[in-house]
């Protein structure tokens, strides 16, 4: 089930494309983060989507209809929200979820609800101008989802944030994925690697990599194993070397490291042998691609 559908997105400016052929298919439930480097056409493609900026070219449709205001059904947290310091944050969401439609007490119980959900109850009646980093982003979440969106983006919601506050959000973000899609900005890919279920990589307005993590973590694995034995590692090395779908192994330190073309494949026979001989394995590790991996072999690759 798509809840979002993007095709061909791209906008110009002057001559120049901050965001070119954009596709991609949002299902409901999803982390999605939108990774890139500074001025890779992340605010843009959020702001296409989000209906504040005109795009150039290109298809955006949500739940199959082509016609239904979009901002029924998204939330958005721009990169530098702008809040009243002066007022609570009780009365910001209060007035905010007038300002969208609901009456006052409507508005009074969304809003009584959203600051548990954020957990920002406590500060509630406090002044926004005395709110911590963490404590303004995740009232600044509040006030995006306060019409129930199906789908939430939000623009780098942590890059500025310290640790504790970093933390908060990306938990807050989360919880609520489990009642929408969330897509967030990020260039910073620890983030992305933490919380999001898919992937889109943004290099110079194109997209270049996509998809689930999962996919693309097998996609861009490393092809190593390291093995560790008991004892006698040269000893083994020579076994494991011998195996018809191991391509290549070195001794490094304690362990062995097996490199294939096909990992899976040689896993399998490693450990099969390993059964077979009685090997003494101390240790089996499957390398895993970071995230900074992939992305930079997509961006070589690109
Ligand atoms: N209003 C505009 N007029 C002209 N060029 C623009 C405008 N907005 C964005 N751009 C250009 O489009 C490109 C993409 O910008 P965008 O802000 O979408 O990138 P980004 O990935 O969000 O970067 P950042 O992380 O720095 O916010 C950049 O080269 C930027 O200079």
């Amino acid at each position: 089930m798509t809840i979002l559908s993007v095709s061909n997105l791209a906008k110009q400016f002057n001559n120049t494309y901050a965001v070119k052929d954009l596709a991609y298919q949002f299902t409901p439930h999803q982390c999605i983060a939108l990774i890139g480097p500074n001025g890779a056409g992340k605010t843009t493609t959020l702001q296409m989507i989000a209906g504040l900026l005109q795009p150039t070219s290109g298809e955006i449709i949500f739940d199959k209809h082509k016609s239904i205001d979009r901002r029924t059904l998204i939330g958005y947290l721009p990169q530098q929200p702008v809040f009243y310091s002066w007022m609570t944050g009780s009365e910001f969401l209060v007035y905010s979820g007038q300002l969208g439609g609901l009456t006052k007490t409507a508005s009074r119980k969304r809003s009584a609800e959203l600051l548990d959900i954020t957990g920002i109850s406590e500060a509630k009646n406090k002044r926004i101008g005395n709110y911590s980093g963490g404590m303004k982003q995740r009232l600044g979440i509040a006030q995006a989802i306060i019409h129930q969106p199906k789908l939430l983006m939000l623009d780098e919601p942590v890059s500025s944030l310290d640790p504790i506050g970093r933390r908060e959000v990306l938990t807050l973000l989360e919880q609520l994925k489990t009642e929408m899609t969330v897509l967030f900005s990020t260039h910073i890919l620890s983030d992305a690697d933490e919380i999001s279920d898919e992937l889109i990589l943004l290099r110079k307005g194109e997209m270049i990599e996509s998809g689930k993590m999962k996919d693309l973590r097998q996609k861009y694995q490393t092809t190593k194993i390291t093995l560790q034995f008991l004892e006698n590692q040269a000893f083994y090395q020579k076994k494991v070397a011998a195996l018809p779908h191991v391509t290549r192994t070195l001794l490094e330190r304690d362990t062995v490291q097996v490199i294939a073309t096909n990992i899976e494949t040689a896993r399998q026979e490693i450990l099969q042998q390993a059964v077979d001989e009685k090997w003494p394995l101390l240790a089996f590790k499957l390398e895993q691609a970071t995230l900074e991996e992939m992305f930079m072999k997509a961006v070589n690759d690109a």
